[in-house]
């Protein structure tokens, strides 16, 4: 076994070709061994192999700086950078990240997660490089998905423009996580016709030439002239930036060739690899998009696992009925289509789909483009992705008061992905923007009424959910609920518990039978349904919620009863003031204490006491 020979990347430079050739198998068997168990981003991560290799055997890491971009495609640098012995505990609780972090190892330039970060980071290192005299390359991995990113198209901007040395290599397997989008995918598949056109062009060049000089004469020229026609400006060349490739991102032979070679480089440069998502792994092969990140299989009879049905699942069959009700309706993604559970409509009604590429922000402020133009358009997007558009809520859509509904997807603490994917910031970083209203359902039901009377209503909506299964909503039912009023499901005589989404059933577990407990369905944030909470002013008040506790739900509450100029006992549940890491979400609930153990002890320490626990 190689693999155990490798400690560091240091152990990689007397490795002879075949030796390389065989630690890249040992550690994609590891790789595919340990995400069957884990979950985790399988098909990004087989892709890179070689590409890691090469770049480890190449480069000086941790002294030279080599940053992936997401950070999902690097297993294996995590594998040959001494983490190899706590694999196994990718993305478990207390265990190693699933992304690249500036924390758990010096190997890892970056702290990553979302997309499109790693150019803007390349060129900030350079800069300090240049500015302290030292000496080390900067190498960006950034993949053909993270590329359509607005962050990295303008980073490379101002890379041409600087012309500080560093290496960006284009990690081309033609997938985001469905197929990718975008103009410069086009130009990149092109590209790849054209190292065909080159490949053939050799091999016809020796055969003519061996048949009749005069006839290899006249392709010749034939050929000068179809380079013209095929011949466009290559962007990159546009950025000042010297584009290499497209290259072989699984030859390994090749690629530390001509990674030696551009090493020594003054400049930006750009090495164009084309992989295979999902590499050595036949089913991930076939279908990179399932195998991007399965949630566990079993690696010798992988088959898709169901994840049951889903709330994403439930948006994504209401705006297909809903298509159906309102013609106005178009639904926009920023490169989520199957996480945000819209392949059924993106299939059904293709004409009023976008999925705009990883770039949030553009896909927001299209939205508000559709809106000024009479259209009803919905933006599907994680909570956790939304931030990435926080000035054109604003400056687009809510100072016009535009008719945009923000489908946010992923809301709460999500479990594997961790901190950069936690989404526990929305709500606060919403709720200050005026004209925009959120809501959080508690069903399918709910969120059906929701979505259809937003669309009615006009104006900025944002509804949150988490990422969860729920129950199915019958097809064809859309139910009315009153918009911006709470629901009481459970009377009580001394406390009142006002749950914002996923917690209320936390809420309702912690209540119980207990009589003194009531339970609010708190569902509207904004506008806050402040004639209940009038009523409900003279009992004990807790709130709860899946977010951070500073800017939530639960300060809403206290703003709104300081200006009501009511007092009452109030406990705020939320996450407390840190990041959390990834785990299991009940687990990281319970940590949070936003879970039905952590009310029962808030009630208690509000004097009321388990009923059966009173002595
Ligand atoms: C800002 C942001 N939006 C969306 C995502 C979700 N996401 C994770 S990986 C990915 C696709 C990345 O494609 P690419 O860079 O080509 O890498 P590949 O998976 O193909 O190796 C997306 C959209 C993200 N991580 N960050
Ligand atoms: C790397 C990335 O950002 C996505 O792949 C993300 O991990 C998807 O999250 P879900 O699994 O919740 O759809
Ligand atoms: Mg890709």
């Amino acid at each position: 076994m190689v693999l155990e020979r490798v400690n560091s990347p240091e152990d990689l430079k007397g490795l002879s070709l075949e030796e390389l050739q065989a630690l890249a198998e040992e550690i994609r068997s590891e790789i595919i061994r340990v995400t069957a168990q884990n979950g985790g981003h399988l098909a990004s991560s087989l892709g890179a192999v070689e590409l890691i290799l090469a770049l480890h055997r190449v480069f000086d890491s941790p002294r030279d700086r080599i940053l992936f971009d997401v950070g999902h495609q690097a297993y294996a640098h995590k594998l040959i950078t001494g983490r190899k012995d706590r694999f196994h505990t990718l993305r478990q609780e207390g265990g190693i990240s699933g992304f690249t972090k500036v924390s758990e190892s010096p190997h890892d330039a970056i702290t990553a997660g979302h997309a499109s970060t790693s150019l803007a980071n390349a060129l900030g290192m350079a800069l300090a490089r240049d500015l302290k005299g030292e000496d080390y390359h900067v190498v960006a991995v950034i993949g053909d998905g993270a590329l359509t990113g607005g962050m990295a198209l303008a980073a490379l901007n101002k890379i041409g423009e600087l012309q500080k040395r560093m290496l960006i290599v284009l990690n081309d397997n033609e997938m985001s996580i469905s197929e990718n989008v975008g103009a410069l995918n086009k130009y990149f598949k092109e590209l790849q016709i054209r190292k065909w056109v080159q490949d053939a062009e050799k091999l016809g060049k020796q055969i003519l030439e061996r048949i009749s000089p005069q006839l290899f004469g006249l392709v010749d020229r034939a050929k000068e002239a179809a380079k013209l026609l095929l011949h466009q400006e290559n962007p990159f060349y546009a950025w000042g930036i010297r584009y290499v490739g497209p290259v072989d991102g699984h030859d390994l032979k090749t690629l530390i060739h001509i990674l030696e070679h551009l090493k020594a480089l003054e400049g930006p440069t750009l090495l164009h690899v084309v992989t295979k998502k999902g590499k050595g792994y036949k089913v991930a092969e076939a279908d990179p998009i399932y195998w991007h990140g399965p949630p566990g299989f079993d690696p010798k009879k992988p088959e898709k696992v169901s994840k049951g049905y889903t709330w994403s699942q439930a948006f994504g069959d209401a705006v297909t009925e809903l298509a159906h009700l309102e013609p106005r309706l178009f639904v926009i993604t920023p490169a989520m289509r199957e996480g945000s559970g819209l392949v059924r409509y993106s299939l059904e009604h293709p004409e009023r789909y976008l999925d705009v590429g990883i770039c949030e922000d553009v896909a927001v402020t299209t939205a508000a483009g559709l809106a000024l133009r009479g259209m009803k358009p919905i933006v599907a997007i994680y909570s956790t992705f939304l931030q990435r558009a926080y000035d054109q809520v604003i400056h687009d859509v809510a100072i016009e008061n535009l008719p945009v509904v923000f489908a946010v997807d992923r809301a709460g603490i999500v479990g594997a992905d961790g901190a950069t994917h936690h989404g526990v910031f929305d709500i606060a970083y919403l709720r200050t923007i005026p004209n925009l209203q959120i809501a959080a359902p508690k069903d399918a039901l709910e969120l059906r009424a929701m979505l259809k009377k937003a669309l009615e209503l006009g104006g900025p909506i944002a509804i949150r959910y988490p990422r969860d299964n729920v129950e199915r909503a019958p097809e064809g039912a859309w139910p009315e609920i009153p918009w911006g009023k709470w629901e009481v499901l459970k009377e009580g005589t001394e406390a009142y518990i006002l749950a914002f989404g996923k917690t209320l059933r936390y809420a309702l577990e912690a209540a119980g039978d207990d009589p003194r407990v009531g339970v609010v369905n708190a569902r509207f944030l904004k506008p806050l349904d402040r004639e209940m909470l009038r009523a409900l002013a003279r009992y004990k008040l807790l709130t709860v919620e899946d977010h951070q506790k500073m800017g939530g739900f639960g300060s809403a509450v206290l703003e709104a009863l300081n200006e009501l100029g009511l007092k009452p006992e109030v406990r705020i549940l939320g996450l407390p003031d840190r990041f959390f890491e990834h785990g299991p979400i009940p687990g990281l609930h319970r940590q949070a204490g936003i879970d039905a153990q952590g009310i029962r002890q808030a009630l208690a320490e509000m004097g009321l006491v388990p009923i059966h626990e009173r002595a």
